[in-house]
């Protein structure tokens, strides 16, 4: 599935937050937004899975309108993974996955065989089985967000949208869960902090600078040391990886070395 953006604005409380934003994710791209804290990257995110309003601008899957989706449709088209993610009631594991089948339901329809086969597939390809009967409330950060990817993945959405996905996980799970997000073949929207799986896992990268789109491109293209040390205001190396041939950032700030300058540094960088 297509997503289009096309000259977005949203507005809250009179202040303009994104400004005329436009970008693509192509069938079955993996296409990552990343920008400093406060630069709109969740708000546009809210945009396109309709929290938010837009004031002016257009969002269109398979070039259909967004908003002309009934909800039951947006949802079988489009699965969200919010960073803000808890529950109002005290769930169990599996009643949350299971919420993800809703949109493939009747009003009041019974769960089938079928939706506790995907709920519990997708628990163990999160790394949870054996979690079902948990109660939520008392899961650790990093299970919570777990068990919000595998409410994600049951949905069987053509369409992802990932705000943060790796927050809370340790380095094993957020390589775990961005290799399943990958190998789902889904068209995916993330925004993402951590540059470096940024890069990693991206085909193309959009960089948001207060509210607007200022760079985008494939990773190589983007994460560039001049890039970095404009938007994110850090240096660093940007190198190749040696196994992977992925792009690799190392930073540098002058809290982290004695007795040298960071004009001595090797200049080993790209861009
Ligand atoms: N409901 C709101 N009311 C007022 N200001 C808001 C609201 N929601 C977002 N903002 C402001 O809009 C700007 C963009 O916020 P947003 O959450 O989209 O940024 P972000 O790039 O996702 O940030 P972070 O990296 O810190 O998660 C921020 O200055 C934020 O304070």
């Amino acid at each position: 599935m297509k997503l289009t953006v096309d000259q977005l604005s949203t507005t809250i409380e009179q202040k303009s937050i994104i400004d005329q934003i436009t970008m693509f994710v192509e069938s079955g791209q993996f296409v990552g937004i990343i920008g400093p804290n406060g630069s709109g990257k969740s708000t546009l995110l809210k945009t396109i899975y309709r929290i938010l309003r837009p004031n002016a601008g257009l969002v269109s899957l398979n070039n259909e309108d967004i908003l002309k989706f009934s909800h039951k449709e947006f949802a079988r088209s489009m699965a969200v993974v919010a960073q803000e993610g808890s529950a109002p009631f005290d769930f169990t594991v599996e009643e949350i996955v299971l919420m993800g089948r809703s949109p493939h339901k009747r009003f009041f329809e019974r769960d089938t065989l079928e939706d506790a086969y995907f709920t519990r597939t997708a628990l163990v390809k999160v790394g949870l089985e054996g979690y079902s009967d948990r109660s939520f409330s008392t899961l650790s950060g990093g299970e919570k967000q777990r068990v919000l990817i595998a409410r994600a993945l049951v949905q069987k959405a053509s369409f992802l949208i990932l705000d943060e996905p790796t927050n809370h996980l340790d380095i094993h799970h957020q390589l775990h869960i961005l290799d399943i997000i990958r190998k789902l073949g889904v068209s995916t929207l993330a925004a993402i902090h951590d540059l470096n799986l940024a890069a990693a896992y991206c085909d193309v990268i959009y960089v948001i600078n207060e509210g607007e789109i200022v760079k985008h491109g494939t990773p190589s293209e983007v994460v560039t040391r001049s890039m970095l040390k404009e938007i994110f205001k850090v240096d660093c190396t940007v190198t190749t990886h040696p196994i992977t041939g992925k792009l690799q950032i190392s930073y540098v700030s002058e809290g982290m070395y004695k007795g040298s300058t960071l004009s001595q540094t090797p200049d080993t960088t790209v861009g």
